[in-house]
């Protein structure tokens, strides 16, 4: 038999594979045509089984982008529904090995151990970063193995209800901010993020490809809570199984203090430096050239240009001051990226902005930033019930002056938290969070536009309010 990583390399196979990948979330590009297989191995799963695993980097899209297939190959008795069939040749099939518990609990076992697999590095985390008791390693295939289903840029498999397995999807050389950062969190034993049991990494380039983490069966993201009691409050119907708790200031307040400590712990691994007069002018070149790439994505900014320019140009007269820094901060702050549970707050996903470049992403910034993008987030999840009904409602309508109330209580709450732990605001921190809160708004123009074009109404109309003023979120700041 041909051997499996060399059957990816056949054209027929790579063609369907190509059509796969245009059909995937995280595929960010037109069309896959013209894919490359660039490297392919077989992952050592710990027994034998009919159907190889086979960790695949290919180049699709219109630049050099690279991406990360996990492919099951083996006969046609080994795949585990028919769904996952991406492509077959002869008597072999190629299939998605997310799908395949084996595959899937062969690899997280693999990585407990810290398991030997030519050209990888299968690495356990040290030590758990909070209280949980390490778990055993799962028996191979004996764990079942079902897909996240939330909406994602990476791909994100719940094996036994114990564990995540998380799998980078678009791949940037070298280690992923996601797992470094984390790894630092963990080390530092910072309480608010979830315990980290290992990483697989290029041996070679030390490329993250995909990391372990305890999953949180009981867990509710900071979203999914927001939009329901946003929603009742708005006088929605709750959601089907959840009692509809409109006022969310306690956990919004808490939720502050979290993000407070995570900023400190941040700060405690990757340092903190003073921004002087000479930073600010470079804050807002890059806040200057963040609005040009915006512009290139979403023309429909360009009427707010000449009042952004001013604004965001306004950063570069800031004085320094000791109580303003940067740090190392998660970069891409929203609701959807918390998790609330019993024992309290837990802030996931620190690969920075999507649409931002790798090296942009990890340069030290105000924690100011990160606080934007949440109090944005509340925002978003006020003003989402009002979804189809944004046009042609006068903007006095009861909603939505309800949906700004929801939105301002849960900012300044949320507000309150962080300074409640990380100490009080001068005006000069004011005006860099009310720049920040622009810069956010604009990136998220530019977002819904590629993204989730339907979406694009509800961060423009809160740049128009943060451009004339009484803003909910400047009430806020
Ligand atoms: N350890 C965990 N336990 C339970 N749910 C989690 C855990 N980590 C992440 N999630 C959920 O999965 C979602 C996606 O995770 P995330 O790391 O943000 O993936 P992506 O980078 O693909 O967006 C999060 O918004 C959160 O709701
Ligand atoms: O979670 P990601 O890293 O993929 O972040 C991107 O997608 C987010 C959308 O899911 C986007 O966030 C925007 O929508 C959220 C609601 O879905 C809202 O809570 C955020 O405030 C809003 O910015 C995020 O900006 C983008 O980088």
């Amino acid at each position: 038999m041909t051997a499996p990583v060399e059957i990816l390399g056949t054209p027929a196979v790579t063609a369907s594979l190509a059509g796969w990948l245009a059909g995937q979330r995280w595929f960010a590009g037109e069309s896959a045509d013209g894919l490359a297989v660039l490297d392919a191995r077989e992952v050592a799963v710990g027994q034998d089984g009919p159907a190889a695993l086979v960790l695949a980097v290919v180049r699709a899209g219109a630049g050099d982008e690279r991406y990360q297939l996990l492919l099951g190959v083996g006969p046609a008795g080994a795949v585990p529904e028919p769904a996952a069939v991406v492509a077959r040749a002869g008597d072999t099939v190629v299939y998605d090995a997310l799908a395949d518990p084996r595959l899937v609990g062969g690899l997280v076992a693999g990585v407990l151990a810290g398991a030997e697999s030519p050209g990888l590095r299968l690495v356990p985390q040290p030590a758990p970063n909070a209280a949980v008791p390490r778990p055993a390693a799962p028996a191979a295939g004996g764990l079942p193995v079902r897909p996240l289903g939330v909406e994602q840029s990476n791909s994100s498999v719940v094996v036994g209800d114990r564990y995540l397995l998380k799998v980078f999807r678009r791949l940037v050389p070298g280690p992923n901010r996601d797992l470094t950062v984390h790894r630092g969190l963990a080390a530092a034993g910072c309480p608010h993020v979830p315990p980290l049991l290992g990483a697989v990494e290029d041996a070679a380039t030390g490329t993250t490809y995909a990391t372990v983490q305890t999953y949180l069966p009981r867990a509710v993201d900071g979203w999914t809570l927001a939009l329901a009691a946003a929603g009742s409050f708005l006088g929605e119907p709750a959601p089907p199984g959840r009692q509809a708790q409109a006022d969310l200031r306690v956990a919004a307040r808490t939720l502050g203090r979290a993000v407070a400590v995570v900023h400190r712990d941040l700060a405690a691994t990757g340092g903190r430096v003073a921004l002087r007069r000479v930073d600010y002018q470079r804050v807002a070149q890059r806040l200057a050239r963040r609005l040009d790439l915006a512009l290139a994505l979403a023309p429909r900014l360009t009427a707010y240009a000449p009042r952004l320019r001013a604004e965001l140009g306004s950063v570069a007269t800031l004085d320094g001051s000791p109580r303003r820094t940067a740090q190392r901060v998660h970069g891409d702050l929203h609701l959807g990226q918390t998790l609330h549970t019993a024992t309290g707050w837990l802030l996931v996903d620190f690969e920075g902005e999507p649409l931002a470049e790798p090296a942009e992403r990890d340069r030290p910034d105000s924690p100011l930033r990160d606080l934007a993008g949440m109090l944005r987030s509340f925002d978003y999840a006020a003003h989402h019930p009002l979804t189809g009904a944004h046009e042609g409602r006068a903007a006095d309508d009861r909603r939505w002056v309800r949906a700004a109330r929801w939105a301002s209580l849960h900012q300044q709450a949320f507000l309150d938290g962080y300074l409640a732990e990380a100490g009080p605001q001068d005006a000069g921190d004011r005006r860099l969070l009310h720049a920040y809160l622009l810069d956010k708004a604009v990136y998220e123009v530019a977002y819904e536009t590629r993204h989730r074009p339907g979406w694009a109404w509800l961060p423009e109309r809160a740049l128009e309010r943060l451009l004339g003023g009484g803003a909910a979120e400047r009430g806020a700041a």
